[in-house]
């Protein structure tokens, strides 16, 4: 007896729709389900074709296997599938020491696949291996209508579902204006890097203000090696390190961040939450064309579908990635350089702060108060 497992990742410029076909089921939230009928017309991005998977399980030898695993293409039954994807978690956070007991951790929860699956796992692993953890959900409400107050919407239920205290941090109070209005007024060119230092600003403001010292977040194996590559493309080596960092904490700034999903590929993410039944939400950003970055990402699947290991391979490249020391030439030329957008970085990288708002930044003014 045969299974077939179709994994296929749907876009739809039109409607924002991202959704994925997994064993014939459309995985997207309930409300969209009806945009199904589009799908002919969408964009569909084959990320593998029919498999046949053999009958048994290869890690219980009893249940039927149902699928194979994307990261190493072994035949496995739903149970273990899951067992073995939230085993490779609690190994990361083992290995790399990432939390201590009684700490206090907010979980950046959008709403999306990544954060929602992270939420269950984290609830799962805490209480399956006592880490002795306080979970909170901390959302960042960037203001962009028809996109993150339905996403928000999710996370209130994940709030009710996975029991923790939620948090809701809003750019309109930090920042008082909306991406939404920001975008009115500059287009949507660059929207998202700014949208992307506002927002980790406010995760570590939204954290603060818990007394909170550290955050997780669902970035998970295919973005850091997309990074990588985005990074090696550009010529941006110099944040290549960085990009593949488990935890990082800026010089100054008393929140860390860490990403338990940096070994977890963004198929086995979708599948868990398919098999566990998560409530999570689909539609990608009004504002998030990333057209340089949507690159990288086709070439990343193309390199999977060939060698599923690529994506780790990537990242362990990235983790060994070393510059060699320029000495005293390449510090001179860093004391002060005048980017293209105008804004001025000083040679004492790390520790400087904004000349308006007082916040962390590598330039006088941070990008954050640039548009005001
Ligand atoms: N508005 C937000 N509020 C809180 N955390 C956020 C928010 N947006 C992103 N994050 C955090 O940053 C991670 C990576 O965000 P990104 O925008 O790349 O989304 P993603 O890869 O689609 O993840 P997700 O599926 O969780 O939305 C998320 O998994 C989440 O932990």
């Amino acid at each position: 007896m045969l299974n077939f497992v179709k994994f296929f990742r749907i876009r739809d410029k039109r409607l924002r729709l991202v959704g994925w076909i997994v064993h014939n089921t459309f995985i997207v939230d309930k409300p969209r389900l009806r945009t199904l009928e589009f799908a002919a017309s969408s964009t569909i991005v084959k990320m593998k074709g029919p498999v046949k998977v053999g009958a048994l399980c290869e890690l219980c030898h009893c249940r039927k296997a149902v699928m194979r695993r994307p990261k190493n293409l072994q035949k496995l039954c739903k149970v273990c599938f899951i067992a073995v994807f939230e085993e490779e978690i609690h190994n990361t956070i083992t290995r790399e020491k990432l939390f201590h007991r009684g700490e206090s951790v907010a979980i950046g929860a959008s709403g999306g696949k990544d954060s929602t699956v992270l939420a269950a796992v984290m609830k799962t692993l805490n209480e399956r291996y006592d880490y002795g953890l306080h979970l909170v959900l901390l959302s960042i409400d960037e203001g962009i209508v028809g996109y993150r107050d339905d996403s928000l919407a999710t996370v209130k239920r994940n709030r009710a579902q996975y029991g923790m205290p939620l948090e809701i941090v809003s750019y309109k109070q930090l920042y008082d204006w909306t991406m939404d209005e920001i975008v009115a007024c500059t287009g949507i060119k660059s929207s998202c890097t700014y949208c992307g230092v506002f927002r980790r600003q406010a995760l570590d403001r939204g954290a603060l203000k818990l007394g909170i010292h550290h955050i997780v977040t669902g970035h998970n194996a295919d973005d850091m090696a997309e990074t990588v590559l985005l990074n090696l493309l550009r010529g941006d080596t110099a944040r290549i390190e960085r990009s593949v960092s488990i935890s990082t904490n800026s010089t100054g700034s008393p929140v860390k961040r860490s990403k338990p999903f940096k070994y977890a590929y963004e198929k086995e993410i979708v599948l868990y939450a398919h098999y566990r039944k998560l409530d999570y939400f689909s539609t990608e950003c009004t504002y998030s064309p990333q057209a340089f970055r949507g690159t990288a990402r086709t070439l990343l699947k193309n390199l999977e579908s060939v060698r599923p290991s690529s994506i780790l391979d990537i990242i362990r490249s990235g983790e060994q990635f070393r510059l060699k020391p320029r000495g005293k030439k390449r510090n001179a030329n860093r004391e002060m350089e005048v980017r293209a957008d105008g804004s001025v970085s000083l040679g004492n990288r790390d520790g400087n702060r904004c000349e308006r708002c007082g916040y962390l930044s590598t330039n006088r003014i941070c990008k954050a108060c640039i548009p005001s």
